[in-house]
């Protein structure tokens, strides 16, 4: 099991400052979706020339013409590159094909999904390297988690890595890793904390464990 830090609301050198904090204990940093809307896709390169021993996520939640953003954010140094699971198939498809190309990987974003198991399952036999359940900043805000998703597409996604992501905090990280997915998401759970490098050193302790 792996853990990837999510950063959202710092700038690049704000992030490259939490990241230099916790780089040995993450797997995975992401460039989240209002840095690369703020700075672009300078962010994801920033980061990949500052940190290259880490795989970079760039969160960009492709909606369309995926084969293209892929190749633009493999392109900025990207390891993964995030596509919405309510987009069209073919969206999926062309950026699974395009990630191929160069080695990179496809994350499926479940947020929003009506049908969750249905959908990961129809993801899952597109290609995709991983199927992620999320509850966004405007379900986390109504009280909502995706724990009970998770469980749901571990029945039914045979080949991709499963991940979750949505307000992850120390104290429901227990839950959340008896479930059993390959990858834990947490922003806020880290940069929240006024001892950001403690709280992601414990965190790697517990993924490790599991
Ligand atoms: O993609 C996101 C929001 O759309 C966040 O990166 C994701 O939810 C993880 O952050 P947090 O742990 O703070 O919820």
């Amino acid at each position: 099991m792996k853990l990837q830090l999510a950063l959202d609301l710092v700038d690049i050198a704000g992030a490259k400052e939490i990241v230099s904090e916790v780089a040995e204990f993450i797997d995975v940093v992401e460039i989240g979706t209002p840095i690369v809307i703020n700075e672009g896709l300078h962010a994801v390169r920033a980061i990949k020339d500052a940190f290259p021993a880490l795989t970079v996520l760039a969160d960009l939640k492709i909606m369309d013409a995926g084969g293209y953003e892929v190749m633009k954010a493999a392109e900025a140094g990207a390891d993964i590159v995030t596509v919405l699971g309510v987009s069209d198939d073919s969206t999926i498809k062309g950026a699974v094909e395009e990630a191929k190309k160069s080695g990179r990987e496809i994350l499926v974003d479940l947020i929003n999904v009506k049908d969750i198991a249905g959908r990961a399952a129809e993801v899952d036999a597109l290609g995709v390297d991983y199927v992620c359940v999320h509850s966004g900043y405007d379900h986390q805000a109504e009280g909502k988690n995706s724990f009970a998703d998770l469980q749901a597409i571990k029945g039914v996604v045979k080949q991709a890595k499963t991940a979750i992501a949505g307000g992850i905090k120390l104290s429901t990280l227990p839950e959340v890793i008896a479930a059993g997915p390959d990858l834990v998401i947490v922003g806020g759970g880290i940069t929240g904390e006024s001892d950001q490098r403690s709280a992601a050193a414990e965190m790697k302790r517990l993924v490790s464990q599991a």
